[in-house]
């Protein structure tokens, strides 16, 4: 698939798995960024510690590569209880989680990545689960098949999601603590750059690492990853020191442009304006057009190139902004702009 060459896919490559465990924060304080969730977890956190208790069910949603795992393992770290994980798609039957449930010790953490891609079986044990600490399963089948009902040890649901809205209304209202991971600004990235360089022993300038974040597409898994990248680059190319001409070189060289745009993005961005007119056109069109899933578009390209305010979603289809015409050197087409204009709040 055309995804894995691309250099700021969102998603964690082989082999990043062991670096990342050394640079990802391990506490609250060391989770840079996103004040609102920082702030509100803490009290959280403290609030629960403070009446021994276990923290609520909390759901964390944003697109990839903004800490949703992270975050999972720093509240198991600041509740002081451990953490079992699984995945959505990975809990195929509703053994599967019976079997999980029942080895959580008391306090403990769950983390359900992908949560929104559990099957309805399991998603059905899991209601009493999070509600009454119950588990509630059938065993065998046809006329012997019975119910049982057994007590769970009180633990805490994390679970993620990079698509809030595909989660059923009954598993979302069972989470008491919900979190929006939002993408990251150029300071924190720059933080976390500085951070991780200095963990990785890579020696980085300050605008060197303000290099990187600008063009990290908001996202603490792409800042580290280009990190990586510069400093081959930087080994190879010069002293290993990385500053900004440095940075700017290796970046060019790796094809990420000044705003963080990847090749995917630009496809995108150029597919809308030469194929459809700048819009407005539907997300299935689009994905026909450019040879991508639906799911790819709407998860992983789509919210950056949102919120940089490069395209808009709206009720007809999907529209390029003025700024990315002007960002690809063009003049708007006239229809297109119009139609970019009709639909603005
Ligand atoms: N707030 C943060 N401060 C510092 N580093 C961070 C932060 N959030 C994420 N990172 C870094 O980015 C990497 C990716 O984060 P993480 O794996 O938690 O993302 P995710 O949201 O779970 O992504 P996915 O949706 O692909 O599962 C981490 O390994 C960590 O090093
Ligand atoms: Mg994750």
């Amino acid at each position: 698939m055309i995804e894995h060459d691309r250099l700021i896919a969102a998603e964690p490559e082989q082999g990043e798995v062991r670096i990342d465990y050394a640079i990802r924060p391990k506490r609250l304080v060391d989770y840079v960024g996103q004040p609102r969730v920082r702030e509100q977890l803490e009290i959280f956190i403290g609030a629960a510690r403070l009446r021994e208790e276990s923290l609520d069910h909390t759901l964390v949603f944003g697109p990839p590569g903004l800490g949703k795992t992270t975050l999972a393992n720093i509240i198991a770290a600041e509740m002081g209880v451990g953490l079992k994980s699984t995945s959505g798609p990975v809990l195929e039957r509703a053994g599967d989680l019976a079997a999980i449930l029942t080895n959580l010790e008391p306090g403990d953490v769950l983390f359900i990545d992908e949560i929104h891609r559990l099957s309805p079986v399991v998603e059905e044990v899991l209601y009493p689960a999070m509600e009454d600490f119950q588990l509630d399963i059938m065993i065998g089948e046809g006329p012997a098949a019975r119910s049982i009902k057994l007590d769970l040890p009180r633990f805490t649901l994390v679970g993620a999601t990079t698509r809030a809205g595909l989660l059923t209304s009954p598993l979302r209202d069972r989470f008491g603590i919900v979190q929006r991971l939002e993408f990251y600004d150029l300071e924190e990235l720059a933080t976390i750059v500085t951070r991780s360089a200095g963990l990785l022993e890579v020696a980085a300038s300050d605008d060197g690492a303000a290099e990187i974040a600008r063009r990290s597409r908001g996202t603490p898994r792409i800042a580290n990853r280009l990190l990586r990248r510069v400093r081959d680059y930087a080994d190879i190319k010069g002293d290993g020191h990385i500053d900004v001409a440095m940075a700017d070189a290796a970046l060019n060289m790796l094809n990420v442009d000044h705003h963080g745009l990847d090749h995917m993005d630009r496809r995108l961005l150029l597919a809308m304006m030469d194929k459809f007119d700048g819009g407005p056109v539907g997300v299935d069109s689009l994905a026909a057009a450019i040879g991508e899933e639906r799911d790819t578009i709407e998860d992983v390209i789509e919210p950056y190139l949102i919120q940089q305010g490069l395209m808009m979603r709206t009720p007809r289809g999907r529209v390029v902004t003025r700024q990315a015409w002007t960002h690809f050197g063009r003049v708007p087409h006239e229809n297109a702009a119009e139609a970019a204009g009709e639909v603005r709040p």
